[in-house]
């Protein structure tokens, strides 16, 4: 979204210029017409409202802002806490702002943490290539963060994956995340170690799937050895027809799967070694077909065979940030992970109704030929 790092750094720079006498005069007054009153910290070098999108814009270094600020909300003239918040946090100031319910304070924080997130991403100050964590959203509820995360995505079309609640409540909360913001592309294979914890997580992905608009018209279905064998047939089947689009399936089932035009793997369990994890990861780019994109999500649970994960990771190309190595016991920890064998737990998780209807996609199918190992 920053059009070239070099632009957006002058841009900032000449935000914090002080100004000439006559013009701090100028900007009182613009200040006190638009009622924006700053502490006593506030002088000359103190950035200047910019009420006009088109200038908010400039600053940032970002020139498309403003049109997508126009198109996702409409606005037209930023409000008070908005001219006066974005240029101060983008010229790196810590803000305390207080204004009126509705007045915009999503954007008035959100933009400019989207831009100096951008530009330290550039800048290899997050440990490199897309990596890291380059900003932080606390707000009193979930429902309120994920609220934040949609107006942030609108804004600049930008992906986020705000996951809170520990343990499996925060891997649900990811995959509805994920769900809702096109993350788990069909078609998918999710990955889970157990026949319960498949279920559940079909459950949970058809209830998220009913809730989201975005994702209302995935198929889905699951695959694991406590199945008729017709039933996995079929199951594998429709998938490589793409009549279903998400398949939950164990290790032992979806390990062979070959269908080249997968497009996401998402291991919802962690793959319990290496050989898992590349197995898995294999299910996508086939052949040199289709690019695919492999997520793993994991918690505390998962960490002692998180190391030797990440060095497979490494080795294929994939940036690892230090604090993963630091989970998974020091990055080459020869333990491999306990089985996670429990059920899924999702306590306080509100994901969508808690008893799914789900609508039956398999039919009395007919070979067997993938489901041997079950
Ligand atoms: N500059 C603007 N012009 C017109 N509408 C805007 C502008 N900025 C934000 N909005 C819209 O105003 C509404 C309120 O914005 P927002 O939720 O950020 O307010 P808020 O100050 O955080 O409110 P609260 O304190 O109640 O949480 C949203 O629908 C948003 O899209």
């Amino acid at each position: 979204m920053v059009a070239s790092i070099q632009a957006a750094v002058a841009h900032l720079a000449r935000l914090a210029t002080p100004l000439s006498a006559a013009a701090f005069e100028t900007v009182a007054a613009a200040r006190k017409a638009a009622g924006v009153r700053l502490d006593k910290h506030a002088g000359p070098s103190t950035p200047a409202p910019l009420f006009h999108p088109p200038d908010l814009a400039a600053a940032a270094g970002a020139p498309a802002l403003a049109p997508a600020l126009a198109t996702a909300f409409g606005i037209t003239s930023a409000t008070p806490v908005q001219a006066q918040g974005i240029p101060l946090m983008l010229a790196g100031r810590e803000v305390l702002a207080v204004a009126p319910t509705g007045s915009g304070k999503t954007l008035a924080y959100g933009l400019p943490l989207l831009v100096r997130a951008a530009l330290a991403r550039r800048e290899g100050a997050l440990g490199g290539r897309g990596g890291g964590v380059t900003g932080v959203v606390l707000a009193p509820t979930r429902e309120l963060v994920e609220q934040i995360g949609d107006v942030l995505t609108r804004a600049v079309g930008a992906r986020f994956l705000f996951a809170g609640g520990r343990g499996d409540a925060g891997k649900l909360l990811a995959l509805r995340t994920l769900l809702a913001s096109g993350g788990l592309a069909p078609p998918a294979l999710v990955f889970v170690e157990t026949q319960a914890r498949a279920t559940a997580v079909l459950a949970e992905l058809a209830a998220a799937a009913a809730a989201c608009p975005a994702a209302s018209r995935l198929t889905m279905d699951v695959l694991h050895g406590g199945r008729p064998q017709a039933e996995r047939s079929a199951a594998v089947r429709r998938y490589r027809t793409g009549e279903v689009s998400v398949l939950v399936a164990t290790d032992v089932l979806g390990r062979g799967l070959d269908c080249p035009a997968t497009r996401t793997v998402l291991s919802f369990d962690a793959p319990s070694s290496p050989a898992a994890y590349v197995h898995r990861m294999g299910r996508t780019g086939r052949c040199g077909g289709v690019a695919g994109t492999a997520i793993t999500l994991f918690t505390e649970a998962d960490g002692p065979g998180l190391g030797r994960l990440a060095t497979v990771a490494a080795a294929g190309g994939a940036t690892i940030p230090d604090w993963m190595r630091a989970l998974g016991g020091g990055g080459g920890g020869s333990r491999a992970r306990e089985r996670v064998t429990r059920p899924v737990w999702r306590r306080s998780l509100t994901a969508g109704p808690r008893r799914p209807t789900l609508r039956p996609v398999v039919d009395g199918g007919e070979s067997s030929e993938d489901a041997a190992d079950a």
